[in-house]
């Protein structure tokens, strides 16, 4: 991170979580960033997701591969347009790959879903588990764009024991093994920390999982 006054270490934060700061070059953060440009277009663009409860997510959100509802996966948006989603493509397959094996898991069957959750300026996102996929399969999470606070914790409940980590824009966090099914939010972004050269305000985050269908 420029500016960092202490270079941002790896970090395992929990058996089976993985932190890798700057794992994505800024090239590749580039490509990712158009990449989800185009996603983000309609049909099956970003979208506001609809809680059972009667709120929405504050992050908006794109899937590829497989659509996410609350909470399950269909092949077509049905809580939105109704379109059929867009494919997951070879290349982010390929990259989830290398990312597992950056940090030492097995890679196991091929990554199939991406969500791509986009937070503007207040934008949070509420402690919870992955539990749709019927795979467990590591998580990787690719961060770009404003730093924030990712909270990570234990698989029994929503509170204590968490870490707290800054996750800034190219940085790799895996969750695999003990830590799959543990619970973590998103707390806050910190607007205006996105790197200069990248040309967006606001954070994405993108998911890739297996989902075992
Ligand atoms: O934005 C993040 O870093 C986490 C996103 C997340 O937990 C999810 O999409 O399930
Ligand atoms: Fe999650």
């Amino acid at each position: 991170m420029d500016g960092a006054l202490f270079p941002r270490e790896r970090a395992v934060v929990a058996p089976g979580a993985v932190h890798v700061p700057d794992w994505l070059s800024p090239p590749l953060q580039r490509r990712l960033l158009e990449a989800c440009r185009e996603w983000a277009k309609p049909p099956a663009g970003l979208r506001v997701v609809r809680l059972p409860g009667g709120g929405v997510m504050t992050a908006r959100q794109v899937c590829l591969g497989w659509h996410w509802y609350p909470y399950g996966y269909a092949r077509t948006v049905v809580d939105g347009d109704g379109a059929p989603v867009k494919a997951f493509p070879g290349w982010l397959a390929e990259l989830g790959r290398e990312a597992v094996a950056a940090v030492g898991f097995d890679a196991g069957p091929d990554y199939d879903i991406a969500l791509i959750n986009f937070y503007g300026e207040g934008a949070h996102m509420g402690m919870h588990r992955d539990s749709d996929e019927k795979d467990d399969a590591p998580v990787v999470s690719f961060s770009l764009g404003d730093t924030c606070t990712f909270r990570f914790g234990n698989a029994e409940t929503r509170g204590q024991p968490y870490t707290d980590v800054e996750l800034a824009s190219g940085d790799l966090f895996v969750f695999g093994g003990a830590a799959r099914f543990a619970y973590h939010g998103v707390v806050r972004t910190r607007p205006g920390t996105a790197p200069p050269g990248l040309g967006l305000d606001g954070r994405l985050n993108v998911t890739l999982r297996v989902s075992g269908y």
